[in-house]
């Protein structure tokens, strides 16, 4: 199913309500970068975001070395951001919470 790209409005109001993700410099995505513990912790999280992903059939775009995973999250389809990257940041930072930080 095809998602509405959201307005500057909505995006603003969204990443009120979420802890630590910032604009991408080009506007069209939103960025973290989680730091664990240790590597299992890392593996262990995005093991767990990787099912959000696959419920909401929507994808990030992650980078990670050792303990820390950098993700990245955008809608292709609609060229932009949309509530899927939300919910999946929102997903994703539940995941983290669960695990031991550095
Ligand atoms: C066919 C399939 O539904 C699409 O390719 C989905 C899969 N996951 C996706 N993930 C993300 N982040 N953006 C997309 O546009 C996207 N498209």
């Amino acid at each position: 199913m095809k998602q509405e790209k959201l307005g500057e409005e909505a995006i603003g109001e969204a990443l009120v309500g979420l802890d630590g993700w910032t604009r991408s410099g080009d506007g069209v995505a939103i960025e973290k970068s989680y730091r664990f513990k240790s590597f299992r912790e890392a593996f262990g999280f995005m093991t767990e975001a990787a099912l959000a992903a696959e419920k909401f059939n929507h994808h990030p775009e992650w980078f990670n070395v050792y303990n820390r995973v950098d993700v990245r999250l955008t809608n292709h389809d609609a060229g932009g951001l949309t509530e899927l990257d939300f919910k999946l940041a929102a997903a994703m930072d539940k995941a983290a919470a669960l695990r031991t930080k550095s």
